[in-house]
């Protein structure tokens, strides 16, 4: 971008900033290298003419609207392909370049679904010789797929499915069937007019016995013309809050029949004459699910620095109100209420990155050791991945939100991308686990480790902690990075101590447990929230002292205060947890306060810096509020001006509706 081009507050913003915008650049993206191959791959996708829409993806129809999305998300697969030539599934290793898709289309792309779980499953739950039948054929998108689990009548209740899966041994086939309304799968993306292939999953049945659900290899299209199989019924489920090109679908099945071969057997299996094989873990069958969870955080930190670039961007660049009469009026980036509602969120990127990484590891080496026999660690990272999840996708979307605020009227123009971000961000609070669902399947993890901690057992990694704070004093206050984590580990021990308690005291004789734990729940998910927010607070600080070291003292510098502000952020956000499980007082919080308002004083000269140092292409960022020369107001307008309401002066609704209204209103 020619300086010369860029509006003065952004170039004067640039002139302040204290550290290397390149290095920070480098260290998102994980090396030098990895920021040129992003670079090179984006830029010839965002320069490719074919990309560029006339008529902005908004004011499409729904239907255009996916046909323009499929239309230029082919273009993407074929530049894409020339730079993944050499892709295997074993040295995939997807970096930031998978955020040129939001380059393409606005919104979510209907091959999303494809990449994100269809292929993932094929590796994951196929035995070998599925894999090499398939994995090549998804991957060069022969065949396009997605994941159907989710049905009307049941999405977070997997074991109350009900599309089934019935062996016939005399034909080796499995016979699939929707026996009713509500076993219509629903939801998959790209499912109604996109994939021709998807994996299904379903109730098995062999033998006349009931095993559970399984997942399928199903082909539901023709490969030529693309016309629905006989016994596939398929379509689009409509518009929704967001992800209106996700081409969510619903599928029924009458009497489908797919061969034996095509249940993906590498956990369980069915014998030719129907015998069932059972997996070393029923639970394997999730293991998509868990993939997904651990992925998403990515994702939200890739969205969040998005809403940031836009909103931070924006706040040098608009003035409002004096501060003091007879002076210019102010960036509203200098007042301290907007210095508030912005930095958390930059920082939050930040963290969700870094924890991302840390549990993308845990997930890596969880994996391996169950792919050698042993499945010791696979509840605790269920339970990691279940909160984090749920926990950052709804702090995404709140921190999305108030970037929306941030930006006054003009963050609620849809030409600002905040609304298509905060669809893309909301939804991710349902998707593949709802929040209260995976809070308190968390729960039970901690209610597990608590009756640990009672029976002076050693616990495992992330919740060996609760041992240190298992009697009711309350922990010792200290206001130093060290002294928050150890209060947000007493606070979370504590809630764990008391949900824990209070299915006891629901347990009276006659109450099932299942009871108890329901009228316990709100103070289960209360406990699974404490104990993530310990988690986020804990390994993001260590990740990003640990990176401080590796980059010159000034980047280190900034790195330490964005992370110490999510820390003091949350600690006075949960100061009254903190006042019950920790010896904090009211001149602590004062304190936690003053720094908290200091932190804020010195992120903001370095705040477009930042968020320049995430490195979104205009196109990526697809932002009239946000773009990096700030012409705000020339992009607003120039948008405006694109609405087909703006293609003449006057609208024939004027002659046929209002000049009779008015005509009528006179007699
Ligand atoms: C360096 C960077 C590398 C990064 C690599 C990434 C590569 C990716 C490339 C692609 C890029 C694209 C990025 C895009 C971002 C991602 C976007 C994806 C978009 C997704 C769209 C949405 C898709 C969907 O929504 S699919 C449907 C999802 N559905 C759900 O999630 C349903 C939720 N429900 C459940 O999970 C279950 O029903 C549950 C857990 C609530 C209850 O199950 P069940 O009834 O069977 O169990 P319980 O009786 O309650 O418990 C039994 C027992 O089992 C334990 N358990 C449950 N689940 C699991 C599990 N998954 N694993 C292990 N154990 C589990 C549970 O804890 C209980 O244990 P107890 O010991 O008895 O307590
Ligand atoms: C944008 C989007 C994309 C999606 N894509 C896919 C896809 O590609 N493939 C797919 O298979 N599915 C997909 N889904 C479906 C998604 O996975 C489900 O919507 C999600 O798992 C929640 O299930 P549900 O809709 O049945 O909600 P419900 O389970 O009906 O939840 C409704 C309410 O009931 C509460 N509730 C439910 N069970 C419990 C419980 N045990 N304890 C306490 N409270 C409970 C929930 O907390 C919630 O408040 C998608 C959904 C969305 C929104």
């Amino acid at each position: 971008m020619a300086e010369h081009n860029v509006c003065v507050e952004l170039v004067r913003e640039r002139q302040k900033c204290t550290f290397e915008v390149q290095e920070l650049i480098h260290l998102i993206d994980g090396g030098i290298t990895a920021t040129e191959e992003r670079r090179e791959v984006e830029n010839v996708v965002c320069t490719d003419p074919r990309i560029k829409d006339v008529v902005p993806e908004e004011y499409l129809s729904h239907k255009e609207r996916y046909e323009n999305a499929i239309r230029k998300n082919c273009i993407l697969q074929e530049i894409l392909k020339k730079y993944t030539e050499k892709r295997t599934w074993d040295n995939f290793r997807p970096s930031n370049k998978y955020r040129i898709s939001s380059g393409v289309v606005k919104d979510i792309s209907p091959f999303m679904l494809h990449t994100g779980m269809f292929i993932p499953t094929l590796v994951n739950q196929s035995d070998d010789e599925q894999k090499a039948k398939w994995v090549p054929k998804a991957m060069s998108m022969e065949i396009i797929g997605t994941y159907a689990q989710t049905e009307l009548g049941h999405g977070s209740f997997i074991r109350g499915l009900e599309t089934t899966a019935t062996y016939d041994p005399n034909t080796e086939e499995f016979v699939l069937n929707t026996p009713n309304l509500t076993s219509y799968k629903w939801w998959p993306g790209g499912l109604a007019h996109t994939a021709n292939h998807c994996i299904v999953v379903a109730q098995l049945y062999s033998k006349g016995q009931h095993y559970g659900v399984h997942p399928f290899f199903v082909q539901i299209r023709d490969i030529e013309t693309h016309v629905p199989l006989p016994g596939i019924k398929v379509g689009e489920i409509g518009p929704k809050l967001g992800f209106q090109t996700a081409n969510n679908g619903f599928l029924g099945f009458e009497n489908f029949r797919i061969p034996r071969r095509n249940m993906l057997m590498k956990n369980a299996q069915v014998l030719k004459d129907g015998t069932y094989i059972k997996s070393k873990n029923d639970k394997l069958t999730y293991g998509t699910m868990v993939f997904v969870r651990v992925i998403i955080l990515f994702d939200l930190a890739f969205e969040l620095s998005r809403a940031a670039t836009i909103a931070v961007r924006y706040s040098a660049v608009r003035h409002q109100s004096q501060l003091k009469a007879n002076e210019p009026e102010l960036q509203i980036i200098d007042y301290v209420t907007q210095q508030h509602k912005l930095f958390i969120g930059v920082s939050t990127s930040h963290v969700f990155r870094v924890v991302g990484l840390w549990l993308w590891n845990t997930y890596v080496k969880v994996n391996a050791d169950i792919g050698k026999g042993n499945m010791d660690q696979l509840p605790e990272l269920h339970a990691l991945a279940c909160c984090l999840k749920a926990v950052c996708s709804r702090d995404a979307a709140a921190r999305v939100e108030e970037f929306r605020l941030a930006c006054g009227g003009h963050g609620f123009m849809t030409s600002s991308n905040l609304p298509i971000i905060n669809g893309i961000v909301s939804a991710s609070i349902t998707y593949e686990g709802e929040f209260s669902v995976l809070m308190l399947q968390t729960a039970r993890f901690l209610m597990k480790a608590w009756n640990g901690v009672l029976a002076r057992k050693t616990l495992t990694p992330t919740v060996s902690y609760l041992s240190k704070f298992s009697n009711s004093d309350r922990v010792q206050w200290a206001n130093t990075t060290a002294g928050i984590i150890s209060g947000f580990q007493a606070a979370a021990a504590g809630k764990t101590k008391e949900a824990y308690a209070a299915i006891q005291s629901y347990l009276k004789p006659g109450t099932d447990y299942e009871d108890a734990w329901n009228s316990a729940s709100v103070q289960l998910v209360s406990a699974s929230e404490a104990h993530c927010r310990a988690i986020l607070c804990e390994i993001s600080w260590s990740e990003m002292q640990r990176l401080s070291k590796t980059v010159s003292p000034n980047l280190g510098k900034v790195l330490l205060e964005l992370a110490e502000l999510y820390l003091t952020y949350w600690s006075l956000e949960k100061r009254g947890d903190l006042l019950m499980y920790t010896t904090i007082s009211t001149a602590d919080i004062a304190k936690l306060q003053a720094r908290y308002e200091e932190l804020l004083a010195l992120i903001r000269p370095n705040a477009v810096g930042i968020v320049d140092g995430f490195d979104i292409r205009d196109e990526i960022l697809n932002s009239t509020l946000g773009a990096y020369d700030g012409r705000v107001y020339e992009r607003l307008m120039e948008e405006a001006k694109k609405s087909p309401l703006n293609a003449e002066p006057v609208n024939e609704s004027f002659h046929k509706y209002i000049k009779p209204l008015m005509l009528k209103a006179k007699l």
